[in-house]
């Protein structure tokens, strides 16, 4: 899905639902993984450990993948794999799987609006595709664009002058970025029509890491397999929904991308509205990528104001907004010493339509907090008529219903309800219904956001 001048633009593409998980057999020429931003936050927590895990699994195999990480940063290979090391090195990781991991990895220095490095990455990856006996052409190459936004067209720019697959006797050159996608409307656009004039829109995957976890993809199945949550996930029955995302570090190094965009933008605009619209929205008419988008983009948008378009999410009140920024933010010496730049804020968000009107939903997202977790918070309406007010053990109204979604850490999803107290005496008690997937589903190891996501964009899959 792409967006050019204010018109959503679709194109077809192989659906996830509809292939196995397995490899593609006609795409069998050597694959180079690019991650430009190598000395970044998001490549060494996320990136490289994703890509380390997809080849503990076989999905990169050594015979056929090589990595490429590029950054202005004057380091070595040596120096990046050090760097990246410890955060391979976690749970049942082997330190020889890590080190033969770490030599498919090669490191090219150079800056992101000159040709002179990009030539140089160029002259690397086809080494590698030659060593490799790749036929030209046939050869895949996936950028992986770990960069702030900013530089995304410059890069674009860049890769297509000098980097692109050479023919296409089955291969392809792919391009990954991040959000946050611009800054504001304006801004997206126009980094749309940007890269959109340098690339296919297939060859395109704008991702959001928060649709790969686990209990994010269980939120459809969630709500349209089960009968019980089919009458109750309206108005009627739910007083507010709060989304949460809390983290207990702050930003650690990474002001240069942080301090230009903030935590709404960070978090808020992308991760929690992606996860806002699939508890919002109405049942799709399949599972098709396509299908899907088009119920969460009616989440946001209508057609029916007077205006360019309206949004059943209403503007946000002043009094419904808090932002703070936390004690020491500007210590960080990658942010500039008299930044305002928030680093917590919570929004109500009111859905002006038949499912949603009079419910807030209450999105918070904070760095640097006491705990981490990521949360859906679906509180329902107090039991009218309440008969067992007077038999709560603490004396006063019940708890409400809850049905709480944890998308992290420890994903679980658990019921809050009223029961009765066991015993002889008659007197109520909060407990829960717990779907703890540590305890349930002992022998599954739940893939890592970014594993699903870059398996998807090697097998050229779009994702919800
Ligand atoms: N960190 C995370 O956990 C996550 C990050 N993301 C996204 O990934 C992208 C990168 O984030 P992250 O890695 O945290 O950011 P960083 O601040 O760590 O930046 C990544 C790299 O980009 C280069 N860089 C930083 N600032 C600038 C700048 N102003 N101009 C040009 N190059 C710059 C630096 O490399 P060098 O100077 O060596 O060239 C840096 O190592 C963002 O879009 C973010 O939203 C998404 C999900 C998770
Ligand atoms: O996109 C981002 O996400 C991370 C948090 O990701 P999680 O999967 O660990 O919850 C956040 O730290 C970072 O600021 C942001 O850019």
């Amino acid at each position: 899905m792409g967006s050019g001048g204010g018109q959503w633009i679709v194109e077809k593409r192989s659906s996830f639902r509809s292939e196995p998980l397995e490899v593609n057999v006609s795409e069998t020429g050597c694959l180079s993984i690019v991650v430009l931003g190598a000395s970044g936050d998001l490549a060494k927590k996320k990136t490289f450990p994703a890509l380390f895990n997809l080849y503990r699994q076989g999905f990169l195999q050594s015979n056929e993948v090589h990595i490429f990480g590029y950054a202005r940063t004057k380091i070595s290979d040596d120096d990046l794999r050090n760097r990246i090391r410890s955060y391979l090195e976690k749970g049942s990781a082997k330190s020889e799987e890590v080190s033969e991991f770490l030599q498919l990895i090669k490191y090219v220095s150079g800056s992101y609006d000159t040709e002179g490095g990009f030539r140089m990455l160029d002259k690397e990856i086809s080494l590698h595709e030659e060593f490799r006996n790749s036929t030209e052409g046939s050869s895949r190459r996936l950028f992986y664009l770990a960069l702030p936004p900013s530089v995304y067209p410059v890069v674009c720019r860049m890769i297509k002058l000098c980097c692109m697959n050479k023919s296409h006797l089955g291969g392809w050159t792919r391009i990954v970025v991040e959000k946050p996608f611009g800054k504001d409307l304006d801004s997206a656009e126009k980094l749309s029509n940007q890269i959109g004039e340098l690339f296919e829109e297939p060859q395109l995957y704008r991702i959001d890491h928060y649709l790969g976890k686990e209990l994010v993809q269980n939120l459809l199945v969630l709500r349209f397999a089960n009968r019980f949550f089919l009458p109750l996930w309206n108005r009627d029955n739910i007083d507010n929904v709060q989304i949460v995302f809390r983290e207990d570090f702050g930003t650690e190094g990474r002001g240069g991308y942080f301090d230009e965009y903030g935590i709404i933008r960070d978090i808020i605009q992308n991760h929690l509205l992606q996860v806002l619209c699939l508890v919002a929205m109405e049942k799709p008419v399949s599972l098709k990528p396509e299908h899907i988008r088009d119920e969460k983009v009616k989440v946001r948008v209508s057609n029916t104001s007077l205006t360019h378009f309206s949004f059943p999410v209403m503007p946000i009140k002043d009094e419904e907004v808090v932002l703070g920024q936390y004690n020491g933010y500007r210590d960080d010496p990658t942010v500039p010493d008299h930044s305002n730049t928030p680093t917590f804020a919570t929004v109500v968000l009111r859905i002006h339509n038949e499912r949603w009107e009079g419910v807030p939903f209450i999105l918070k997202a904070g760095k640097a907090l006491n705990s981490r977790k990521a949360e859906i918070r679906i509180q329902f309406k107090d039991v009218p008529g309440d008969i067992f007010r007077l038999f709560s053990c603490l004396g006063k109204n019940q708890g409400r219903n809850e049905f709480v979604i944890r998308l992290q850490p420890s994903e679980a999803m658990y019921m809050k309800l009223t029961v009765k107290q066991p015993g002889l005496e008659m007197s109520t008690v909060q407990s829960e219904l717990d779907l703890s997937y540590g305890q349930r589903y002992q022998q599954v190891t739940i893939p890592e956001a970014y594993e699903r996501l870059i398996l998807d964009t090697n097998y050229g899959r779009l994702q919800i």
